[in-house]
């Protein structure tokens, strides 16, 4: 008698990178029920064409945290996610190649916020407060040349805070510069060039290396041959 292989577990995120993700997803032969392809449906997690495989859909954030608690085996998000959460318990072993932008310093292009701050010269700053969605990739990139960054975390619209005096600047992704440009804003430094990972639990890895590193060399091979 042969016994089914254990559950396995892809998380993905919703939102703009899914588009992206998708055609590696197929390309390395995994399909999802057609649920996942319903607007209306309001199912988080899918059959796949391969009966031990599930695919759940979640926030960016959140499939980091999935991957890395081990309720899902395998996982893609960008490297800003993996940068501000640190999870030692993940591997990011694949650039997909994917979700491409960078996480940037960006500042009011009237510059309200002279002060007692250089004005767009970083290194000259003492003390900034800074919206972003990643408080923790903010403070070390500022701490790393002693500038205390006072963080205030937002969710999404961060290029508001600076025109409503929340704060002097935002960290934020960054891909053509046109929400920079339509909030009256100008990028001041780059942080780190950002695009999709495919992660793995590393518990996971170990328990079973075989089945894993097999999904790492198919998803290697689909980006290889360029099939997004
Ligand atoms: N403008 C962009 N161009 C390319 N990739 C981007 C861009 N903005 C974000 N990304 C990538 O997509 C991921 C998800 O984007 P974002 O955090 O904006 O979430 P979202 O798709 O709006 O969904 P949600 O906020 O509901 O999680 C980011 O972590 C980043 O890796
Ligand atoms: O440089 P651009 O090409 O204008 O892209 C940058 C925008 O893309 C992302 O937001 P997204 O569209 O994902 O919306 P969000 O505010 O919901 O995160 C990011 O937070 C910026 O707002």
């Amino acid at each position: 008698m042969t016994t089914s292989p254990d559950p396995l577990v892809i998380a993905l995120p919703k939102g703009r990178i899914l588009k992206e993700c998708m055609p590696l997803i197929r390309a390395a032969g995994i399909e999802p029920e057609a649920a996942f392809d319903d607007p209306d449906s309001r199912q988080l997690t899918f059959a796949t064409n391969h009966p031990h495989i599930r695919i759940i859909r979640v926030r960016s954030f959140d499939v980091a945290t999935f991957v890395a608690f081990g309720a899902a085996q395998l996982g893609v998000c960008g490297n800003d996610v993996l940068m501000e959460f640190e999870y030692p318990e993940l591997y990011a072993p694949l650039d997909l190649g994917i979700g491409r932008c960078r996480l940037s310093v960006a500042e009011l292009a009237q510059g309200a916020d002279r002060g007692s701050l250089t004005h767009g010269d970083p290194s000259q700053w003492s003390h900034v407060r800074i919206a972003t969605k990643y408080p923790e990739v903010t403070r070390q990139h500022f701490a790393a040349r002693g500038v205390q960054a006072e963080c205030v975390k937002l969710n999404g619209a961060m290029e508001l805070a600076p025109t409503l005096g929340l704060c002097s600047r935002i960290v934020d992704l960054v891909s053509t510069g046109s929400t920079l440009k339509a909030n009256g804003l100008v990028e001041v430094e780059t942080i780190a060039e950002v695009s999709s990972r495919l992660i793995v639990n590393r518990a996971a890895l170990k328990v079973r290396p075989a089945e894993l590193n097999g999904w790492i060399d198919t998803f290697r091979t689909v980006v290889e041959k360029g099939a997004a």
